[in-house]
């Protein structure tokens, strides 16, 4: 990690791991030897795929849970409780209905202790800075979701923390409430009107953490570590549209599928834990064969190669709804990403044009040889007599990487490749996949 020495550290997480315990007692590792640091004067952005651990680290950093190993501190000193010097604003706003706007806000003083009449004057400030004057007297239900969320601001910043936490804070916003609310903050953050040295964001939301981060520290997945460190110079305010700003989150987004390298701040995950490729490592992206078959055809119509960003302009997508797809593309063989660019293979194009039966073969080729969970369905369905088993024997397979819904999801998408490709059937009512005739053939 590049650090420069003359920055003031407000909190630092050095060897953090974190390993949950499933309901059946299983070890869940989310967190992997995380070192970072947050310094006063910059805004930084934890950005994953979703599972990736970023709630989780933050939580850590907040002291709202301890990590299995490794320290956090908070201005040099390893915390033991809730991190003194952090103020936390949620997704889901989590106001209390039966206190009004101000009552609200006043609560987090109330609980440090802050006697009346100081209380009253610094929530109608923090609510005045808000931009909710005139509300003081509202019960959240009068509300609408973006005033909730301002009210979520008020509530962090009234006790003027070092460091304001973030959890999605706008992603159960509509889509212009929370580019509204984006720009405020980042108003109040270059004005130095907002009472904060520094901020933390989590999102997944590539598009967001350029518009808002100085640093984008980007997590992997199972698990989370962290896999590259951006430094973004672009100037305030930001525009979406600069050529600038496209390319560099077509960067994070070759970052964050792991196909592209990453630059050289960035730690890197060693070639050899990228190359064993299991179920676990290299989990399936939830997208649908029709979905990624669609997305070759409009690439092929925009040439063949684009910048991901362009393309999601085209659909009128957020570059991060493509994910999925461009990953299983990718995952497949059918494209490649290099440079924030996608450009077809020559697989790709042969899939893209191939009649339904030729398509489905060529999907079944390479879903066997480079889908991992597929290729384990496959190679354990024909290491078996009966070319039979039960869907519990993946399900325990994946535990040990995933819990029990992202198991679900990651069999729901193996089920749905293998049957395209006729590599296996699944009987739902038996919960058992059964290899379709010929299918070793294409492992
Ligand atoms: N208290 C817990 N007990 C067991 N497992 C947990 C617990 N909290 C989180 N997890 C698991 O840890 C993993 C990471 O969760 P986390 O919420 O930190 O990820 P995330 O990157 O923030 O995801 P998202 O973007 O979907 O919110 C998930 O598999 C989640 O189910």
């Amino acid at each position: 990690m590049t650090e420069s020495s003359e920055r003031v550290t407000i909190v630092e997480a050095d060897g953090v791991t974190k390993t949950f315990t499933t309901p059946d007692g299983r070890a869940l590792p989310v967190l992997d030897d995380i070192g970072l640091r947050l310094h006063e004067g910059e805004i930084v952005a934890l950005l994953g795929k979703s599972g990736s651990g970023k709630s989780t680290l933050l939580r850590c950093l907040a002291g709202l849970i301890s990590p299995s190993s490794g320290t956090v501190s908070y201005r040099g000193r390893p915390l033991t409780a809730a991190n003194p010097g952090v103020a936390m604003v949620f997704q889901s706003f989590a106001l209390l209905p039966w206190l009004t706007v101000q009552q609200n806000v006043e609560l987090s003083l109330q609980a440090r202790g802050v006697e009346e009449a100081e209380r009253r004057e610094r929530a109608l400030r923090a609510i005045d800075l808000i931009g909710l004057d005139g509300f003081e007297g509202a019960y959240p239900k009068e509300l609408s979701g973006g005033m909730r969320q301002r009210v979520g601001f008020a509530r962090a910043l009234v006790v003027e923390p070092d460091s304001l936490f973030m959890d999605e804070p706008f992603s159960a916003l509509d889509v212009l409430t929370a580019e509204n609310l984006r720009n405020e903050l980042v108003g109040l953050w270059e004005g130095h009107a907002a009472p904060v040295k520094s901020i933390l964001i989590v999102t997944h939301n590539i598009e967001e953490a350029v518009l808002l981060a100085d640093r984008i520290l980007v997590l992997s997945s199972n698990p989370g570590r962290i896999r590259a460190e951006l430094t973004v110079e672009l100037p305030r305010p930001r525009d979406r549209r600069t050529p600038q700003f496209e390319a560099l989150v077509d960067t994070v987004y070759g970052i964050l599928t792991g196909r592209e390298e990453a630059p050289s701040a960035a730690v890197a995950e060693p070639a050899a834990a990228r190359s064993a490729a299991t179920p676990v490592s290299t989990p399936l992206p939830p997208a649908s064969v029709g979905g990624l078959a669609g997305l070759l055809e409009i690439l092929l119509s925009m040439g063949g190669e684009e910048g991901l960003a362009e393309i999601a302009d085209e659909l009128n997508f957020e570059v991060d709804d493509l994910l999925p797809l461009v990953d299983a593309a990718v995952l497949l063989g059918f494209a490649t990403v290099s440079a924030g660019r996608l450009a077809i293979t020559p697989e790709g194009r042969e899939f893209s044009a191939a009649d339904i039966l030729t398509s489905k073969q060529l999907f079944a080729r390479h879903a066997a040889r480079r889908a991992p969970l597929v290729r384990a369905i496959v190679q354990s369905l024909a290491a078996k007599d009966s070319q039979k088993l039960r869907e519990d024997f993946f399900v325990d397979l994946l535990r040990r990487g995933y819990d029990s819904i992202d198991a679900g999801r990651q069999l729901e998408t193996a089920i749905a490749w293998g049957r395209y490709g006729e590599l296996y059937d699944y009987d739902a009512d038996d919960t058992e996949f059964a290899l379709e005739p010929g299918a070793e053939a294409y492992l």
